[in-house]
């Protein structure tokens, strides 16, 4: 008797076993014939793994350039169990990103985040992204920009005597370490009052991760440190922190006037005011959004430099012949033309952000496909940057094609290193001018040059922000004034 209730018992729960097992194969079964169903093209997905492993094999750069090869502008791929449509078409994006933002506003949400990094701007969701995007926009306006000039110029100066000093001992060195440390100095000193070097060393000793649990601690600690000085009046600084706070005051008494998107123009009516939690979410995701970006911009660009040495003097002669031995302001920096070719350039050809995404809120007419809500659509940016049918020779460097002439030709969908629409990268104008100081502090100083261990062409990481596999070594020369 007992020991048929045993035997029941244990028959039982392998039955339910056998059933859940089962449920989840069906499940998983449906849901991988998603796009089969939907009528959209792709790689066949295996159980759990989705089409993970080419990306893993070839890295995401190489795994988009050949999809979009083999499926076209659109297509449907497994990240795991998760589906992600590819979308490359330029009108297509060109809707997902202007047209119907307001069915595409927001991004897929990290599992698992919690704490400040919740309320920052890339994670927010619908009102709560747009209220927040409303009060920090005028944060990166030219004004402010120009008030943080003297700031960039500080950290400039100490990242052209690191560059002398290496010149100087004749050593090759990875442009990552330099560039990592000048980001970071830059972005830490334009948020908050911090001390820069103890920050600097401290992440450094963490091997500049995205940020590790006892980091972000250490930064959640310093910010509210520095918040609650600035709340009261004890400390003022021209940087990020201090924007959002005076704008903050600013707007109880007028309405928003400086809005650079028209979208924006319209959330007017929304809440004004960020909580102290709120503005502590924002800085934090300024450093992670915009430390390894425009590091990554920098050191390519240094790369670019050492392997086309006319194009580096090209740069070096309009310095001198714009600027003189001048001091960099936002406005000289705008004369630099060829260099702003340049850089757009290294960005078309090394963008340092992957791809991006968006979700659908509702179901939508995805050009022939009717697609459900909740649809992640993936954007392939290196992809679209590399596709013949956008670029002629997409594999040559060729700073001309954003000349004003030629650049007028360009589909804009087809450039997208910043992203595009209300949703696009908020720190542009200051990761452009910011690189662009330790671009001419450097080349002032000075001659970027490709040495034996110069890898050359350059073996890409695999991960989603675009790294050199086995670094950037170059090495410099003092330019004889
Ligand atoms: C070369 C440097 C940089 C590159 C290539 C870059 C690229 C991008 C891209 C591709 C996006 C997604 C845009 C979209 O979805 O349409 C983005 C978003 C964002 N970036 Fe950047 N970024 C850079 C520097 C910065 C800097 C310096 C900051 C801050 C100081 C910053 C802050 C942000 C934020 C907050 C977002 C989210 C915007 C939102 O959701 O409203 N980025 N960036």
């Amino acid at each position: 008797m007992g020991y048929c209730l045993i035997f029941d018992s244990v028959s039982l729960t392998l039955l339910v076993i056998v059933a859940i097992l089962f449920a989840c194969y069906v499940y998983n079964l449906r849901k991988n014939n998603l796009f089969r169903r939907l009528g959209i093209p792709g790689p066949s997905p295996i159980p759990l793994l989705g089409n993970l492993l080419n990306i893993i094999r070839k890295g995401l750069y190489l795994n988009d350039i050949e999809m979009v090869q083999k499926y076209g502008n659109i297509f449907g791929t497994f990240e795991g169990t998760i589906p992600v449509i590819i979308l490359s078409d330029p009108e297509l994006l060109r809707k997902v990103l202007i047209k119907d933002f307001h069915v595409f506003t927001n991004r897929r949400i990290l599992k698992g985040l919690t704490g400040p990094l919740e309320h920052g701007l890339t994670m927010l969701r619908d009102d709560a992204w747009k209220n927040a995007r409303t009060i920090v926009s005028p944060t990166f306006s030219s004004a402010k920009l120009k008030a943080m000039h003297s700031l960039i110029d500080q950290i400039g100066d100490g990242y052209s005597k690191r560059l002398l000093e290496y010149a100087d001992k004749q050593e090759m060195f990875d442009v990552k370490l330099i560039n990592s440390q000048y980001t970071l100095d830059n972005i830490a000193s334009s948020l908050i009052y911090l001390i820069s070097p103890r920050l600097t060393s401290y992440l450094g000793s963490k091997g500049y991760t995205l940020l590790p649990t006892d980091s972000m601690n250490y930064l959640t600690l310093l910010v509210n440190e520095v918040l609650d000085r600035r709340r009261h009046r004890i400390e003022r600084r021209n940087d990020f922190v201090q924007n959002m706070i005076d704008h903050e005051e600013e707007i109880h008494n007028e309405e928003i006037k400086e809005q650079s998107n028209e979208n924006i123009q319209q959330w007017s009516s929304l809440k004004k005011t960020l909580s102290d939690r709120e503005i502590l979410g924002q800085a934090l995701i300024f450093l992670i959004a915009g430390y390894e970006t425009t590091s990554t911009l920098l050191s390519f660009f240094f790369y670019v430099m050492a392997i086309y040495p006319d194009i580096q003097e090209k740069i070096y002669a309009e310095i001198q012949q714009q600027l003189g031995s001048d001091e960099i302001t936002y406005d000289k920096i705008h004369q630099l033309v060829y260099l702003d070719m340049v850089i757009n350039e290294t960005l078309r050809m090394y963008p340092p952000v992957l791809r991006l995404e968006r979700i659908a809120s509702t179901s939508y007419d995805l050009g022939e496909y009717h697609i459900p809500k909740g649809s992640i659509i993936g954007v392939p940016i290196y992809a679209i940057h590399h596709d013949p049918a956008f670029w002629s020779d997409p594999e040559e460097f060729i700073p001309e094609r954003f000349s004003s002439t030629d650049g007028g030709k360009r589909y804009s969908m087809t450039y997208l290193p910043f992203g595009d629409g209300p949703r696009n990268c908020i720190g542009m104008r200051f990761a452009l001018f910011e690189a662009k100081i330790a671009i001419v502090k450097a080349l002032r100083m000075v001659e970027i040059q490709r040495c034996e261990k110069t890898e050359v062409p350059l073996q890409l990481g695999k991960m989603k922000i675009l790294s050199a596999k086995n670094g950037i070594i170059v090495r410099v020369t003092r330019r004889s004034q």
